[in-house]
């Protein structure tokens, strides 16, 4: 198995050596004297192990004979200890150093302002080209890459898993509480901790390709009655595979940048012709998004169970939606205009290995699907979402609607392997959208659309209330995943509608 790490720690509850495999993020108990009714009681913790020299963090699960860590079980994972860190991280952060999503910043004026790689710890961002340059990145893959002096992360999302891993280690050892090199390092701490409120976020990857699902079963269902009504909401195609448009990477925005209300030619009512202008039916739609790593060949698909391989890790994304637009052009070959003058992307990447211990099972798919989509582990993440809008004028935002990535049906592994499976292929940086994030109930559901039913009711804001948006909103999406003592979160979302052009 490719990318596997193995080690030797200790059993918290049997009190003895085990020897640990992973497994596709994994953890695989290999000791045949460990008894199988400990399993039922309780998940050990304990972080970080030593592996070939660098601090490693990782859970194992207490299993018998050679059971994989089931993913229920997984949940479990999380009520381990938090680690420690000497930079101070709030009780309500998102950015503890379980977390350490990667972005890209700039600070200042002059030289220093070029943009760089850097990690949210607290509310600081460790300059990752500083530490580089100071010879902290000591690993065999990293400490001769320049992948962390670029102006974006494709160059270390291109290295894959390993270096990916090998650079997650050396960051939670070097922000440790038990670590000197850094913390009693003045001046370096000074050049590499910079407060992440004097810096500004870039797009953090050159996005060649962006793609966006639709992968939630309420989702589809309910534009399926609203656009389609109600004799077949949804396709029958759609429990085959995960449908998809192609995106518009040019016009993908980082969270802060103003959207222009588009203009464009909007649905006819009854017998009368299109009309033309400012879109009169402006929506968000919540979602997230995966970051592709090394991607494919042309020609050569990707494994649906080596995809996680293949996936970085996952921001907030805003797929702005003109209704009226997109409702008259999209017949028969998809959104294009009604999509594609905004997308909006959350500055920090959180990892896949930051995600782990909030996995958990993704949903029965009911037919079976065919052999190129079935998952050996087929897991979702529990990321709770919540979407504020802020109208003009208001000092509070208010909160329009709350899901998690948890109700998605298709897996990001799944979209992945599908993507490629006609030989399509995929290159570092590319984006693949979710699709809108409904849950089952209709304060859950992900955009306006629904949440109004097209427009039919009143969706209360503050002392205010929505059909759809309007100039001056603000829309600010927040995902977070609370573990036992800590958070790993994306932060935050956002874009405000500014007037169309004359
Ligand atoms: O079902 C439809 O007709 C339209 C669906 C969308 O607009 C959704 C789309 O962009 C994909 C998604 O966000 O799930
Ligand atoms: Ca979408
Ligand atoms: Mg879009």
């Amino acid at each position: 198995m490719k990318n596997q790490v193995q080690f030797s720690s200790f059993c918290l509850i049997c009190k003895k050596k085990v020897q640990v495999t992973e497994l596709g993020g994994f953890f695989l108990c290999t000791s045949k004297n460990v008894r199988s009714h400990q399993v039922k009681e309780s998940v050990l913790g304990g972080a970080p192990f030593a592996i070939n020299n660098n601090a490693y963090s990782a859970l194992i699960s207490c299993l018998y004979s050679s059971e994989l860590v089931s993913l229920p079980k997984a949940s479990a994972l999380r009520s381990t200890m938090a680690l420690k860190s000497f930079v101070e991280v709030k009780p309500d952060s998102h950015f503890s150093i379980h977390n350490l999503p990667y972005g890209i910043f700039k600070h200042g004026g002059g030289d220093t302002a070029t943009p760089r790689p850097g990690v949210a710890i607290g509310d600081y961002v460790l300059d990752l080209s500083a530490i580089h340059s100071a010879g902290l990145f000591d690993g065999p893959l990293l400490c001769s890459s320049d992948c962390f002096h670029q102006s974006n992360l494709n160059k270390f999302l291109e290295l894959g898993r390993p270096a990916w891993k090998e650079a997650r280690a050396t960051l939670q050892k070097l922000l440790s509480v038990d670590e000197p090199a850094l913390q009693n390092n003045a001046s370096l701490r000074q050049k590499a901790l910079l407060p992440m409120d004097e810096v500004e976020m870039l797009l953090p990857i050159a996005i060649g390709d962006y793609t966006d699902f639709f992968s939630s079963m309420h989702h589809a269902k309910n534009c399926g009655l609203i656009f389609r009504g109600p004799e077949n909401p949804v396709n029958p195609n759609w429990f085959h595979l995960p449908i998809a448009y192609h995106g518009r990477a040019s016009s993908i925005v980082i969270s802060g940048t103003d959207i222009i209300r588009p203009r464009g030619q909007g649905h006819p009512s009854g017998n009368s012709p299109p009309y033309f202008g400012p879109s009169r039916k402006l929506d968000f739609e919540l979602e997230m998004a995966a970051v592709v790593g090394p991607g494919n060949e042309l020609g050569k698909p990707i494994d649906v169970n080596e995809a996680a391989d293949h996936i970085f890790g996952v921001v907030l994304m805003n797929d702005w939606s003109a209704r009226d637009i997109q409702a008259w052009e999209y017949v028969p070959l998809g959104p294009f205009l009604g999509k594609s003058f905004g997308t909006t992307i959350s500055p920090w990447i959180v990892t896949l290995d930051a995600l782990q211990p909030f996995a958990c099972d993704a949903p029965n798919q009911i037919p079976q699907p065919l052999p190129y989509l079935a998952e050996k582990i087929s897991k979702n993440y529990d990321i709770s979402l919540e979407v504020q809008i802020k109208p003009a004028g208001e000092e509070k935002s208010f909160t329009v609607t709350r899901s998690n990535f948890n109700h998605l049906y298709w897996t990001l592994t799944q979209q992945l392997a599908h993507h490629t499976i006609n030989g399509c292929n995929l290159r570092p940086g590319d984006l693949l959208g979710t699709g809108t994030i409904s849950g089952p109930e209709s304060e859950s559901y992900g955009c306006l659309l629904e949440l109004t039913w097209n427009g039919t009711k009143e969706l209360p804001v503050g002392k205010t209330s929505r059909k759809f948006l309007e100039d001056g909103d603000e829309v600010i999406i927040s995902g977070i995943c609370k573990g036992n003592g800590y958070n790993v979160g994306f932060g935050t979302c956002s874009g405000k509608i500014v007037p169309s052009l004359p």
